[in-house]
């Protein structure tokens, strides 16, 4: 921050970020006779403070993804200034380099505040600017900066062609700065609530390009009038020395809600497995549905609706409703070839085939070298998996784009019941930022609708195991017969969801295919799916490897 603006301006945040304070790294006497504004063209400093602070700084971040590689070094890729007037922010674009030959980017704006007080978080290096004593730190726990960047997204101009770009939607009536504090979930980006209104999301791993979270919240709420996602409010992105469009955060309206759905549903699934023993339950007289079967709510026996209740069946309606909607909004665009429908074809399927054996090995090999972490049913599971590795391969290999007669469009990606908030009957779809594992390129591609059905329903079968798992002994029956009922459940959730989807897709003319040809999407996609989440959770929640490994088996035994 400039001097004048340091002093006139710092205001502390209202509340500070849910990171631990951390010490920042001291650097002997680091003095500089050069204002704030020309620090980052000095190379002493640059090089001092990413080799001697950030490289240690970043690592412990919440939103550094490296933690499982080994960093070799760091480099700055860009930086730019975030500025209104004499007041100045930088944003810097890192390059993490790691030894197993890859790299990542990363944003970092950062602030310098003379007042201790306001670098109680995220402290990066106390030094001192011509005599003046303070901290870099990063900027987002500065009120000012939060200020700063909603205002210029405020007045942003509608055809902004300088390097730095904030856009506003025409649809968006802002109010004057008022307020802001962080959102303080659990994220792997920065959202701050601005006015108790908007929420900024800072992006803090970066790809070189637009990211894919700003293009479909764009495309869906400004374009397409879609209701059921936040609505895009504006955006802040850099044109990079290569001149491509880097998105740096997103802007859109905070939706009030009661939380997500993966958390309602795990609420519901406990009071549907109490009420196995609450109504005396049969479980081998429960009447079966075959999976895919549609079915609609109305026809759901009343033996099951009697042990789990209408309402659970009346909300998955509603979100096969918002879900088919998206989907709609996204296959009815002939303008703007990035979300144009297409069909399968030859160059898909290679593309599909190799990123998946691809996948699958890397899962194979996760699960070969962590076997004497897993015990009991995991265990099991892990070897069933690695010994049926010629099955599961072939089944992948098995693609024949000829045979598919459905198109692909854009779509969700990552599309799970924790990207869905609960607004009392309805729901709010979330996060198109896509698998936080593939390259943004990969995201990009035009998919079979299907997949995000296929991720929802994967979802549905963790909710079912996760209830099972994390409540031993809550429920006084053999595990065996939960799953059994768990199993059961599971297909008239997916039964009830697919019968409305598949209904209002065709209504609106969006080709998914024929019947069979849906069953098989669903299923490959399903396997596709399951194994991604083994990767997921071998590195970041093991003791939950088991469900997804109970997924794939159950997948191929299908
Ligand atoms: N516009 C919004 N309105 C209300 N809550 C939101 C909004 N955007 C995000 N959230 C909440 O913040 C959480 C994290 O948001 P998300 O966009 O998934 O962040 P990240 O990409 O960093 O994981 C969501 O699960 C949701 O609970
Ligand atoms: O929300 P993210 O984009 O970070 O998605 C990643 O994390 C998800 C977990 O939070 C993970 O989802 C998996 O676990 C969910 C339960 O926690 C379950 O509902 C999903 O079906 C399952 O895939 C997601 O795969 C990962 O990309």
């Amino acid at each position: 921050m400039a001097k004048k603006a340091a002093e006139a301006k710092q205001q502390k945040g209202s509340d500070s970020a849910e990171a631990p304070a951390q010490e920042a790294v001291q650097v002997e006497g680091l003095q500089f006779d050069i204002p704030w504004e020309q620090l980052m063209d000095d190379e002493r400093f640059v090089e001092v403070f990413l080799s001697d602070v950030l490289e240690n700084y970043v690592v412990q971040q919440r939103w550094y993804g490296g933690k499982s590689s080994t960093m070799k070094y760091i480099e700055l890729q860009e930086y730019f200034r975030i500025q209104h007037n004499e007041e100045v922010y930088y944003g810097l674009l890192l390059e993490v380099n790691f030894e197993e030959a890859f790299y990542q980017h990363y944003f970092l704006p950062i602030a310098f505040v003379s007042d201790e007080s306001f670098a109680e978080r995220d402290r990066i290096l106390p030094l001192a600017i011509r005599g003046q004593e303070g901290f870099i730190i990063d900027a987002v726990n500065l009120e000012a900066f939060r200020r700063l960047v909603y205002e210029r997204i405020l007045m942003a101009e509608p055809n902004d062609t300088t390097r730095v770009r904030y856009h506003k939607s025409t649809e968006f009536r802002g109010t004057p700065y008022e307020s802001s504090k962080f959102m303080g979930l659990e994220q792997s980006n920065t959202s701050i609530i601005i006015n108790g209104k908007s929420v900024i999301k800072f992006f803090r791993r970066i790809y070189a390009d637009k990211n894919p979270d700003y293009e479909m919240s764009r495309f869906l709420s400004e374009r397409k009038g879609y209701k059921n996602t936040p609505a895009y409010q504006g955006s802040l992105s850099i044109m990079d020395t290569d001149n491509v469009n880097v998105t740096i955060a997103l802007m859109q309206e905070l939706v009030p809600n009661q939380g997500d759905a993966w958390d309602y549903m795990l609420k519901e699934l406990h009071k549907i497995f109490c009420n196995l023993e609450y109504k005396g339950i049969r479980v081998d007289r429960l009447p079966k549905l075959e999976l895919f079967q549609r079915i609609n709510s109305r026809q759901v026996p009343p033996e099951i609706i009697d042990w789990a209740g209408l309402g659970v069946f009346l909300k998955l309606q509603k979100l096969a409703q918002r879900t088919a909607e998206m989907h709609i909004a996204l296959g009815s665009e002939f303008e703007d070839t990035a979300f144009t429908p297409t069909r399968f074809n030859g160059d898909y399927e290679v593309w599909l085939k190799n990123r998946l054996l691809y996948m699958f090995q890397n899962r194979l090999n996760m699960v070969e070298n962590n076997l004497g972490r897993l015990e009991g049913q995991a265990l099991e599971l892990a070897n069933e998996f690695l010994e049926r590795k010629n099955e599961i391969r072939k089944r992948f290999v098995n693609f024949d784009w000829t045979k598919l007669k459905g198109e692909r469009l854009r779509v969700h990606g990552d599309y799970h019941l924790g990207q869905i908030l609960v607004q009392g009957d309805d729901f709010f779809l979330l996060d198109f930022e896509g698998e936080p594992e593939s390259t943004i390129r990969d995201r990009k591609v035009k998919q079979p609708p299907l997949k995000d059905i296929a991720g929802i329903f994967r979802s549905f079968h963790y909710a079912v195991y996760a209830t099972i798992f994390d409540n031993p002994g809550k429920y006084p029956y053999p595990q065996d017969e939960l799953f059994a009922a768990g199993e059961l459940l599971y297909r008239y959730f997916v039964g009830v969801f697919l019968d409305t989807y598949v209904q209002m897709i065709q209504d609106h003319n969006i080709n998914i295919g024929y019947s069979a040809e849906r069953i098989f999407l669903l299923k490959y996609c399903m396997l596709e799916k399951a194994v991604y989440e083994l990767g997921y959770e071998m590195n970041s929640r093991p003791d939950w490897a088991v469900i997804p490994l109970e997924g794939i088996r159950s997948i191929i035994n299908d």
